[in-house]
């Protein structure tokens, strides 16, 4: 038996008065989601607990069946793993976003919370550089995936209260700079890095060919070093982990499953989803349990692009879920998980920590259930509503 999670990160909204009250989602063509709708169950799931913000870390760690209550200590420990950085005791992470600060009449504002989705190389280049001029046995600095890097701060302090970026778009920042012990400390890197940015070769590159310069760093995510079982230690089952994304990659290396590059995995709308599907059916031929995480939904909510969002889960529809679907015999008797992490409505371009609609099909069954396809709808009219940690003991059946 082999378990599939496919997950279109951000892929649920709200009813959009663009969409005539529909949801991108309902007014998407996805054949196959819905087939598997009609074929399997759909319900709701819980991935956000109480008390948690809504974002990819704790609905993630759900999805892979961890309890965020249980084991969640901060996104960037998260992706530390997956960048290869090895945590002490006493070092706090930090996201590294690089984003373009827009000045009005003497205020900053949060103009894009990713500097013009800043590519990979052009960041890394931007990261040598930090390191370099602002780097030292305290802070330290690392390279991710485009806009998403980390800060290693040794000894450092965590009672700090943070802001996502992509929580306020187009905001004034003044409200929403670090709180805390050890902010003064951290704000006094970040101008510095505002001096360094200012003068940096890349950066003025950016802005010669009109695009919008990563003028400054933004911290947020923190935490330290999580303590999790493996899913061998907890599910006895071995896996791997598809994503461009070193959140995800990360959770992948916390629970002892092997990651999977992908030639053209962007993490952006321009992914290649179809790589992705091919790469999940060959993995299978060997391991038992696959996740696969497409973060193209999210990101052009976002943005606020409402067709790109329709069109990312056409994409993740037709490339993602239909060619696991199309393996079927290849495969074998399989279950699949479809679901979001959370939603991210186009309207508000961040999340929310509504429950998600979700689809649990088995190959060797057909519900025929009488729902008109996959949506968030049709999954609330089910009446089932599970926590999101429930969602993976459910697939692999041990309760
Ligand atoms: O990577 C990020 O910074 C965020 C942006 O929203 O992505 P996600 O929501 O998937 O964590």
């Amino acid at each position: 038996m082999k378990y599939i999670v496919l997950l279109g990160d951000g892929m649920s909204d709200e009813p959009n008065d663009q969409l005539g009250g529909k949801t991108p989602l309902e007014v998407a063509n996805t054949p196959n989601m819905d087939r598997l709708a009609k074929a399997g169950k759909i319900g709701l799931a819980a991935t956000v607990p109480k008390g948690f913000h809504p974002g990819s870390d704790v609905a993630n760690l759900s999805v892979f069946g961890y309890n965020p209550a249980d084991c969640y200590s901060g996104r960037s420990p998260l992706e530390a793993a997956s960048m290869g950085v090895e945590l002490g005791p006493n070092d706090v992470a930090f996201r590294l976003n690089f984003v373009w600060l827009e000045a009005h009449y003497g205020k900053m504002y949060m103009g894009d919370f990713s500097a013009g989705h800043i590519s990979t190389e052009e960041a890394a280049a931007l990261i040598k550089t930090l390191q370099e001029e602002l780097g030292d046995d305290e802070f330290t600095f690392y390279p991710g995936v485009s806009y998403r890097h980390l800060l290693v701060w040794k000894n450092g302090r965590d009672q700090l209260k943070f802001t996502p970026p992509h929580d306020i778009i187009t905001q004034s920042i003044e409200d929403y700079l670090p709180q805390g012990e050890g902010a003064k400390e951290l704000m006094h890197l970040t101008n510095a890095a505002q001096m360094v940015l200012a003068h940096h070769p890349v950066n003025h590159k950016r802005e010669e060919n009109g695009k919008v310069p990563a003028n400054s760093i933004w911290l947020w995510g923190h935490g330290r070093k999580p303590q999790m079982e493996t899913y061998q230690q907890r599910f006895d089952l071995s896996g791997a982990v598809i994503s461009a994304v070193d959140l995800i990659k990360g959770i992948g290396v916390n629970a002892g499953l092997d990651n999977i590059e992908v030639p053209g995995a962007t993490g952006y709308i321009d992914t290649n989803y179809k790589g992705k599907g091919e790469y999940a059916v060959k993995a299978l031929a060997e391991k038992d349990f696959i996740y696969v995480h497409v973060e193209a939904p999210d990101e052009a909510a976002h943005g606020g692009l409402l067709q790109e969002k329709i069109k990312a889960i056409e994409d993740f529809d037709r490339d993602v879920v239909g060619t696991v679907l199309d393996s079927l015999e290849q495969i074998g008797d399989c279950r699949i998980l479809v679901t979001p992490d959370h939603p991210t409505p186009v309207a508000k371009r961040t999340h929310t920590s509504d429950p998600v609609p979700f689809i649990m099909f088995d190959s060797r069954t057909d519900e025929a259930a009488s729902v008109a396809g996959y949506s968030e709808a049709e999954a609330k009219a089910s009446g089932l509503l599970v926590a999101g940690h429930q969602l993976l003991p459910l697939l692999i059946e041990r309760g």
